[in-house]
């Protein structure tokens, strides 16, 4: 998370980034803009929001001709890996899912294979893992059993 989004697209788009995600916290004066220049430069636009911050929020962002590509849903505080997966998030993502059926929902935080059914079950189809995945023994194994347990429920959203 950073305080000014508007300050980075520029240097993310010469980087050569696909997309640029922005927590709705440190954009609620700017969003339409930043909305904009993000894809004036390219990339497709995503919104975050942080685990106190109500879903209503972001739909706003989502609906109208100038809008995000992805929602983002912190399952813990950002900061940090390593912390605890929040369950009570899965109350937003199922909400998201069921009001905008075809789109792209992401997790963030304490994802795993014990977490991953509730995200995936609860209609996330893009997971961020760091932890599970990079302490494995077997990384490339964690990815997939992710993969496979979004594919496997997406039919029944
Ligand atoms: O950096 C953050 C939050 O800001 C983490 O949520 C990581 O993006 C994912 O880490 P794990 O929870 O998977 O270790």
């Amino acid at each position: 998370m950073v305080t000014n989004p508007l300050d980075y697209v520029e240097s993310f788009g010469k980087a050569g980034a696909s997309g640029f995600t922005f927590h709705i916290e440190a954009a609620r004066e700017n969003w339409n803009e930043l909305i904009q220049k993000i894809k004036a430069k390219g990339m497709k636009p995503g919104v975050s929001l942080k685990p106190g911050t109500p879903i209503e929020e972001v739909y706003p962002l989502v609906e109208g001709e100038n809008h995000v590509d992805l929602v983002l849903v912190m399952t813990v505080e950002p900061g940090f890996g390593g912390q605890k997966f929040m369950p009570e998030m899965m109350d937003k993502v199922r909400r998201l899912r069921q009001k905008y059926p075809s789109l792209d929902i992401e997790v963030d935080g304490g994802l795993g294979p014990s977490t991953i059914d509730a995200a995936a079950s609860a209609g996330a189809n893009c997971i961020v893992a760091g932890s599970s995945v990079f302490g494995a023994p077997e990384p490339a194994q964690v990815i997939s059993l992710m993969r496979n347990r979004v594919e496997g429920v997406k039919a029944a959203w």
